[in-house]
């Protein structure tokens, strides 16, 4: 039995390149880069050198701050709970735009400040599971303080307009935060040419190491800190450096960048060989044009088979593959990408999400194929909700 792991937006194996340029900060060079000593000031060359790499690949200028934070849950926070501190409790704004789409690291912090009186606006997607600008320009009012729309969606793989959303929020003089997970590393990310005022980011999403992440700030903006007690990162961020997780997120980039054509062109060939073979099934659906997704991503609705069950089944067959159907007690919540986009109740609980990586081989997709196949033809046939029939005979019951 092969293993395949096909659950890269979730997270991703670490690059052996990664963690040999982490490696001698363990146990060589550790000591706190805050130290005046020599054991202290020896990491400082990675540390600059790991934010070059960040700055290159983001396309950041030297006007702007890259924050280096434990996660893009906490870069989601910061934004929104500074925003809410700078502009809302001590300001003269009370309302935030973002969409139904968005990782819970941002909606459950929206979910907070209404408690607090906020008013939030969550945007509903189209079909093709993104918002479109002149659906942003249509909310904002003079009461926004800001808008947070994600780059590319973690179920999907949907690419959102950031750049004529930002036109927008330019336009109409409010800030604008984009939640990068799921685009950097897999397409172009150029934070100038893309107009944010914002942008998080986390480096095991793209080859590097859990537990870092970071903020992009234009102009350094000024944002209320989430962490308070040090004068670590210019004092935005408090907290003793994580050395080795730092080098490795600028290694990540540097590689994220070196790797971009190879994601657009061999992984995306790898992804839509996998769904070509999947849609080969009857009543299978996949969410969102491929054009407009990222280069990985797969997310496919098998109707009649529960999105749980066919996780099961994959992962019995050694294939690592996720769902964004939560359990909830005994009964299955529906996919809510699902149903944003516009799925029935069925399909909703039936979606199974498949994403690649630069290290995904071409016999893990050829296996996986059979075994996806095998997982639906199995459940299929143990499925009280589903009976397939064959067009042939669906012309025979027409007859009577
Ligand atoms: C769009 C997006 N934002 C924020 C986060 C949180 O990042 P972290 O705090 O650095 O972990 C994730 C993680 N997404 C997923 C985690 O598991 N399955 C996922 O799709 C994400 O996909």
């Amino acid at each position: 039995m092969m293993k395949v792991y096909l659950d890269n937006n979730a997270t991703t194996m670490v690059d052996p390149e990664v963690k040999a340029a982490m490696d001698p900060y363990f146990t060589e060079i550790y000591g706190n880069p805050n130290s005046l000593h020599d054991f202290g000031t020896a990491c400082h060359p990675a540390l600059r050198k790991a934010m070059d790499h960040m700055y290159e690949a983001l396309g950041a200028r030297d006007e702007d701050d890259i924050v280096v934070t434990s996660c893009a849950t906490e870069s989601n926070n910061w934004v929104l709970k500074g925003i809410y501190f700078d502009l809302i409790k001590n300001g003269e704004k009370d309302h935030i735009i973002t969409t139904e789409v968005e990782h819970p690291s941002i909606t459950a912090v929206c979910r907070w400040l209404e408690e607090q009186g906020v008013h939030v606006t969550y945007l509903p997607v189209n079909q093709d599971g993104i918002v479109e600008a002149h659906t942003v320009r249509d909310f904002i009012t003079d009461k926004t303080a800001l808008v947070s729309i994600m780059w590319a969606n973690n179920e999907t793989g949907a690419i959102f307009p950031i750049e004529q959303i930002a036109e927008v929020c330019k336009e109409k003089g409010v800030l604008f935060h984009t939640d990068g997970v799921q685009a950097v590393g897999k397409i172009p990310v150029d934070v100038i040419k893309a107009g944010v005022d914002f942008m998080s980011f986390s480096a095991h999403k793209f080859h590097g190491p859990k537990g870092v992440g970071g903020l992009y700030i234009r102009n350094g903006h000024p944002l209320t800190s989430l962490l308070h007690g040090g004068e670590h990162m210019g004092g935005r961020r408090s907290g003793t450096l994580n050395v080795p997780g730092i080098v490795g997120m600028g290694k990540a980039m540097e590689l994220a960048t070196y790797y971009l054509k190879f994601e657009e062109e061999n992984v995306r060939r790898l992804r839509d060989k996998l769904e070509d073979a999947i849609l080969e099934l009857p009543d299978i659906y996949s969410v969102g044009p491929r054009e407009n997704r990222t280069p990985n991503t797969i997310l496919v609705s098998v109707r009649g088979v529960e999105g749980e069950a066919m996780l099961w089944d994959l992962n019995r067959a050694g294939i690592a593959a996720s769902t964004g159907s939560a359990c909830a007690s005994e009964d299955l919540e529906a996919n809510p990408i699902m149903t944003a986009v516009g799925a029935d109740s069925e399909l909703a609980h039936t979606a199974v999400r498949l994403s690649l990586s630069r290290f995904t081989t071409e016999d893990e997709v050829d296996y996986t194929i059979e075994q996806f196949k095998k997982a639906v033809e199995r459940l299929r046939s143990i499925s009280s909700s589903y009976a397939y029939m064959p067009e042939s005979m669906k012309d025979k019951q027409g007859e009577g």
